[in-house]
């Protein structure tokens, strides 16, 4: 399991010790990790350091004495570098370091902002230090004109790779709000513990790849602001059937989904359901639903009854169900009925509030924003997008239940309790039918789990693995090209089978 910590919680882990006057002594920590991770991608980048080009971005602040300082030790062993101060005051012992090894040293204005994005993208790295923990709001003039610049990652051809220190400058640490500009990058490379800011919203896309440096910090902290699961923790979170097991005490899933317009989020969610592994599919749908579900998943047993008369140990209600009157009433049904339900897609609109954390909403972001819209606390699509995170906290607070946002990284907020965030997914997932599959892979989570509530976040944390899961297998899809929705199945039997033989 992986800790992210608000900015300010990491700060004030810091004080005792720079109270205690080991502030210099930190910083070099900090910046030889930082080296340690930039040396190492341009090794695997162009094979050695000697020869190669560097930039670093320097703020006002610690953060810009890091960079300085990491990339002195470049200099130590070749690389020419140029420093670009975004501000008037540099730290000044980081800066006479790297005068001493002969870096070159410019000042950003907004007339040469142009030149200076040109000097970065011929360059081999970027390190940015404008901007860590002690940033307020996004990236101001002459800096927000370097916002522009885009890491290797995002861009075929020749790029640099853009390493981050500490946080991507611009993003809030506290929330991964992105407030203005703010700038991307392939590696973060994050001090004491990881931000919270790197896991949620703006901020975790900003990141890119995240590396923790341990300066010593990890005593003083408490409470993690998000936490993101490891293969360990879902593999522990596995339900294997056991020898004395028969279809039903393995688990039925109830599936509610699919209508006369949207017949195929039916048969998505059941086939990602059956693909991770349940005693039994129980489908709830009208006529031409069941008839291409008998054809598709022979093993699911379909019916048109209600939520009441069907035995099962989950539901998933909502996928595809369109306008169906029926479809609504199981939704509202299974949500009612104290067994733990995955709301989804349409179903959610159909969501009050006073349910229980065994309720689990999966909403996209727009879906969020009808919902937060209909409990009374009006909002927009873009207010959603910016900061993700506030906003599924308070879904899950307003409702009661747990809430599952989806995205690049999704976030799973219990009520009042704790925050996930999974970030495997490749963009190739954002495809029709793609989130009926997360349904049902989290529906077949939930009727075999055979730990039952263990505690504030049980559910939570069930919604971060089925999340994983799906990102997962998205990501193994996207290896043989486009992802389809369809194809889903097979790759979640593959990444299953690689957490049951670890
Ligand atoms: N404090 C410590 O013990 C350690 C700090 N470290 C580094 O220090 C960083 C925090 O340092 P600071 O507290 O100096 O904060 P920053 O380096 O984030 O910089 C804050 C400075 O930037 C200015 N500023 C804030 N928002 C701005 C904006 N939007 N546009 C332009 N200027 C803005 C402020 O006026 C202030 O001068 C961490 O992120 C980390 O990189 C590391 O060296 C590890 C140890
Ligand atoms: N940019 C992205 N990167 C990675 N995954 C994404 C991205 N956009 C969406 N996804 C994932 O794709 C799925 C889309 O779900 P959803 O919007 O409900 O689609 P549908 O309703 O068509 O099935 C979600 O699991 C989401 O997390
Ligand atoms: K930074």
């Amino acid at each position: 399991m992986i800790s992210a910590y608000p900015g300010t919680a990491v700060r004030a882990a810091e004080q005792p010790l720079l109270d205690a006057g080991a502030g210099p002594e930190l910083m070099q920590k900090a910046a030889y990790g930082l080296y340690r991770a930039a040396a190492g991608l341009l090794l695997r980048r162009r094979g050695r350091i000697y020869g190669s080009k560097t930039v670093v971005l320097a703020g006002a602040g610690n953060n810009g004495g890091d960079a300085l300082y990491a990339a002195s030790r470049l200099l130590a062993r070749g690389s020419s570098s140029t420093a670009v101060l975004t501000a008037e005051d540099v730290h000044s012992a980081a800066l006479a370091a790297f005068r001493g090894r002969g870096g070159k040293v410019l000042t950003l204005t907004e007339e040469n902002t142009g030149t200076v994005l040109a000097l970065c993208r011929s360059s081999d790295l970027v390190l940015d230090g404008i901007l860590g923990t002690g940033g307020k709001g996004g990236l101001r003039a002459p800096a927000a004109g370097l916002a522009v610049l885009e890491p290797a990652r995002l861009r075929r051809g020749q790029a640099p790779a853009v390493v981050a220190c500490d946080l991507p400058s611009g993003i809030s640490a506290d929330t991964g709000a992105a407030p203005g500009a703010f700038l991307r990058a392939d590696l973060t490379v994050t001090f004491g513990a990881p931000k919270t800011g790197l896991m949620a919203g703006p901020g975790a896309e900003a990141a890119g790849q995240i590396e923790c440096v341990d300066i010593g910090l990890s005593t003083h902290l408490e409470a993690p602001g998000i936490q993101r699961l490891e293969a360990a923790d879902i593999a522990g979170l596995l339900t294997v059937p056991a020898p004395g097991d028969h279809k039903y005490s393995r688990g039925v899933l109830g599936i509610a989904a699919g209508s006369a317009a949207y017949p195929g989020a039916a048969v998505l969610a059941t086939g990602a359901a059956l693909a991770t592994g349940v005693g039994m599919v129980r489908f709830l749908g009208p006529e031409p639903v069941r008839r291409l579900i008998n054809l598709q998943h022979p093993e699911a047993v379909c019916a048109e009854s209600a939520v009441a008369q069907t035995h099962v140990q989950a539901w998933v209600a909502g996928p595809g169900a369109g306008q169906d009157e029926d479809q609504r009433q199981r939704a509202v049904d299974a949500m009612a009925s104290g067994l733990p339900a995955v709301i989804d897609a349409d179903a959610i609109s159909a969501v009050v509030s006073s349910l229980g954390p065994q309720v689990i909403l999966t909403p996209h972001a727009g879906e969020l924003t009808a919902l937060l819209t209909n409990l009374g606390k009006s909002t927009d699509r873009a207010a959603v997008e910016a900061d993700p995170l506030s906003h599924v906290r308070r879904a899950a607070d307003l409702t009661g239940a747990t809430v599952l946002l989806k995205g690049w990284a999704t976030l799973v907020a219990a009520p009042g309790g704790p925050v996930y965030s999974q970030a495997e997914a490749t963009p190739w997932l954002a495809t029709a039918g793609s989130g009926d599959t997360l349904s049902g892979i989290l529906g077949a989570l939930l009727a075999t789990d055979s730990a039952g509530p263990g505690g504030p976040g049980h559910y939570a944390r069930l919604a971060a693995a089925a999340a994983s899961i799906h990102g997962r297998a998205g990501a193994l899809s996207a290896l043989e090209g486009p992802v389809e929705a369809s194809r889903l199945p097979a790759a979640i039997r593959r990444v299953l089978a690689g957490f049951l033989q670890s």
